[in-house]
């Protein structure tokens, strides 16, 4: 089957998302979804939270006059803001726009915050909603007008070096939480001609979907001071001096969701790397007439030794076995644990690996917790590791010259994928997305090498 049909299929069968919701480029978190972005935001919370950085929550409507403060930034949102004009029947006399990031709000409040440099460094992030009017083809949790799961980061600086600092910072931030969720990534600089409205330049995290064209995860922006200056975030230095402050910010999106995904899924459904997954075992009995009680007593004392470690539920409705297995394998439930008369007799316990397909067997002893705890790290490692090979096989590196251009454009018309040039400065430029018709996602570092990373991008 092919992806995006794959990909909308799956939201609406594994009960993730609803996209009949009346606005283009809305939808609806369904619970079990919900669930999957609560796990996954906990992670990145607990990075930040754990690097310094304090949330706060900051108003969406924000006036015309403060988003079009600074200059670059608003003609890079002026045509996807969302304006509200009116209070119930009264027109407002100043019209408000819905975020569509929150530089300007913020950085309107930095202004009365800080005052001499001890007044920083600060890092605050949000995990709000925001609103882009795209043009471009909507896609559910990809291309979303409503960007539901929208977290981001601003930090304000004494010194250029501390924000470049920071800057290396926030990508560290970001490598490991897509590591933890096996999320594959290429970090590139972003081209002059496509960084961050605002922005003195733009680092990129992109992945690849199995259709071979890339996503952008991720994005950390080095604002240098230019919303400073226009917001007048001024602070007195050590030396009595005054100074702007330098600034970053940071965001990811709802597209972290839709990563897990599209990377980890397969034809059966989703794949769940454990650390998201709303169940982690799912408990199935396999009911014999004769022999339903001894099942049904096992299944619940398995449960009740489980149930304070792990995510896990018992599936006791009155269906066949066979269903249950599909109903779980669907919603990407990593591990599932088989009780039958036989394993009882035996003192064991058969195991299935969602990742691997594979079944086998414990000894259903006190070593259960370490077992499965064990099982479900080798699955998230094997989670990673397989993502990571399937990426590596879309990335090709090409020597570049003027006869190549045509291999380039089979290759990303055919196989998709990241085409890496080595780098020279006279062919990195915009004319170039042109000679190949793909996007140049900007300059990246591959196995040691420097190199101007192309693609079909999403
Ligand atoms: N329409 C959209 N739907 C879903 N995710 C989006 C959309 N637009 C952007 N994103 C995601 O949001 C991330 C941050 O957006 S951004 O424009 O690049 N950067 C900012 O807004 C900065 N203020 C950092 S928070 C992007 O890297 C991308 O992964």
């Amino acid at each position: 089957m092919e992806f995006s049909e794959w990909y909308s299929e799956i939201l609406e069968r594994a009960g993730i998302y609803d996209v009949r919701y009346p606005i283009k480029g809305c939808g609806v978190y369904l619970p079990y979804g919900f669930k999957i972005r609560r796990y996954t935001f906990e992670i990145i919370r607990k990075l930040l939270d754990e690097t310094g950085h304090d949330e706060a929550l900051f108003p969406m409507l924000i006036p015309e006059d403060l988003l079009a403060k600074e200059a670059e930034h608003i003609k890079g949102f002026e045509d996807e803001v969302y304006w509200v004009t009116h209070g119930g029947k009264t027109p407002l006399d100043v019209k408000l726009a819905l975020r569509p990031t929150s530089e300007t709000p913020i950085y309107y409040m930095m202004k009365l915050w800080v005052k001499v440099h001890t007044d920083l460094p600060i890092k605050l992030y949000q995990i709000v909603n925001t609103f882009r009017y795209e043009t471009k083809h909507t896609r559910p949790l990809i291309r979303l007008r409503e960007i539901m799961t929208f977290k981001e980061a601003h930090t304000a600086h004494a010194t250029k070096e501390e924000a470049e600092e920071q800057v290396k910072k926030a990508v560290e931030i970001y490598k490991k939480f897509f590591d933890t969720l096996g999320i594959p990534y290429l970090v590139s600089k972003r081209p002059d001609w496509d960084k961050f409205p605002g922005a003195d330049y733009t680092m990129a995290f992109d992945t690849i979907f199995p259709d071979g064209r890339t996503m952008q995860i991720g994005t950390v922006h080095n604002l240098g001071q230019n919303f400073a200056k226009t917001f007048e975030i001024i602070f007195e230095t050590p030396d009595g001096g005054k100074d702007y402050a330098y600034q970053t910010c940071y965001g990811i999106s709802d597209r972290v969701i839709a990563s897990i995904i599209a990377i980890h899924g397969d034809e059966k459904g989703l794949i769940l790397p454990p650390i998201v997954a709303p169940i982690q075992v799912v408990i199935v009995p396999l009911i014999f007439k004769g022999k339903e009680e001894m099942v049904m007593n096992k299944a619940k004392e398995i449960y009740s030794l489980l149930k304070d470690k792990f995510r896990v539920h018992l599936d006791d409705r009155d269906i066949r076995p066979g269903r249950k297995f599909n109903d779980w394998e669907l919603k990407g439930v990593p591990l599932r644990i088989e009780i039958g008369p036989k394993d009882i007799e035996n003192g064991k316990i058969t195991l299935f690996r969602r990742d691997t397909g594979e079944k086998f067997q414990i000894d259903d002893n006190e070593g259960l917790i370490d077992e499965i705890e064990k099982t479900l790290n080798t699955i998230s490692e094997n989670m990673k590791n397989r993502a990571w090979e399937k990426f590596d096989a879309f990335i090709k590196i090409v020597e570049f010259d003027e006869s190549k251009i045509d291999e380039i454009k089979n290759i990303l018309s055919e196989k998709r994928g990241v085409i890496l040039i080595p780098y020279s400065d006279d062919i990195y430029n915009e004319e170039l997305e042109d000679k190949v018709e793909a996007s140049v996602l900007g300059v990246t570092e591959y196995k040691g090498n420097k190199y101007i990373a192309i693609a079909r991008t999403y």
